[in-house]
């Protein structure tokens, strides 16, 4: 079985990736609250992630944590020579930078979205966008009340592959007297409840409107989808992969 270390382990998805871990074992986390163990799964703190990497002979990491936190157990991982799976959000250029650093010591696979339905939402996305050359375009996402980052970071992925097909200048939310250029495109983020995550695209012209859209139901889609990432990427070669890597595999 696969040795899997979560970080972000006292996490909704570090719970949610315990719960999911089937075909392999979480052997230990790391949380920086002071808890001795999640489910059986002993904490550490991720200052002390490369010992314990040796310790419990981690195989790969799986991180839904907070950028800081993946990019000090991304160090880790280089110091010991473990993959690392990174499923946290909202890294700025320097965190980004910082992981590609990490990719070139060892593997390192990162998806802003770990369910298979999304990597097809964008690849449906890419060719709408490329086809319907001057419809209007406007991103949605909704979330969770607890979700620190916004927009998500499905939103922003799904914004780069628009961006790949067409030259739009992203507007965030409007207010007040606000027109819409030709080439903007509105981004919308809304957070309540526990809503999963839900994402859409909607293109509108030609007195017609088609809506692409993908609805989360539950966090063990994102863990399943990690998970078999993890195993996919043990054995590797050091470098920079991606979640549509494994579901093409
Ligand atoms: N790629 C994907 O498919 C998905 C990505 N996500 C992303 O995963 C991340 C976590 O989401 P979620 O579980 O909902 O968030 P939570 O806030 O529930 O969990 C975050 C976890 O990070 C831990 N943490 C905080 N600081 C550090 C640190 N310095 N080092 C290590 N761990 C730390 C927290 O524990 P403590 O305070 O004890 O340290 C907590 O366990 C977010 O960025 C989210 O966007 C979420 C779902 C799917
Ligand atoms: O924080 C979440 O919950 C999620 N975060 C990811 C994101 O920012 O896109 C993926 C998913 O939508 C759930």
């Amino acid at each position: 079985m696969t040795r899997v270390a979560v970080n972000g382990v006292t996490g909704q998805m570090g719970g949610a990736v315990i719960e999911a871990a089937i075909d392999s074992e979480v052997v230990v986390g790391f949380a920086t609250s002071d808890t001795d163990a999640v489910d059986g799964v002993p904490v550490v703190h991720p200052a002390e992630a490369a010992a314990a990497l040796r310790e419990y002979d981690v195989d790969v990491v799986v991180d839904f944590a907070v950028p800081e936190g993946a990019l000090t157990v991304a160090e880790a991982c280089v110091e010991v020579g473990v993959p690392m799976v990174v499923g946290t959000t909202g890294f700025d250029e320097d965190g980004m930078g910082r992981l590609k650093d990490a990719s070139e010591e060892v593997p390192l696979l990162k998806a802003t979205n770990f369910s298979q339905g999304i990597q097809v939402l964008q690849r449906l996305i890419s060719e709408a966008v490329e086809t319907l050359k001057d419809y209007d375009l406007e991103l949605m996402e909704t979330h969770h009340n607890r979700k620190v980052d916004a927009p998500s970071g499905t939103a922003s992925s799904i914004l780069d592959v628009i961006q790949e097909e067409r030259d739009v200048e992203p507007v965030y939310g409007r207010e007040g007297h606000a027109p819409r250029e030709d080439d903007e495109i509105g981004v919308f983020a809304r957070r309540a409840g526990d809503i999963r995550g839900e994402h859409e695209l909607v293109l509108a012209g030609n007195d017609e409107v088609l809506s692409l859209s993908h609805r989360a139901e539950d966090r063990g889609v994102f863990a399943a989808g990690a998970l078999d990432a993890a195993a996919w990427l043990v054995g590797r070669d050091a470098g920079w992969y991606e979640f549509g890597d494994v579901v093409d595999a």
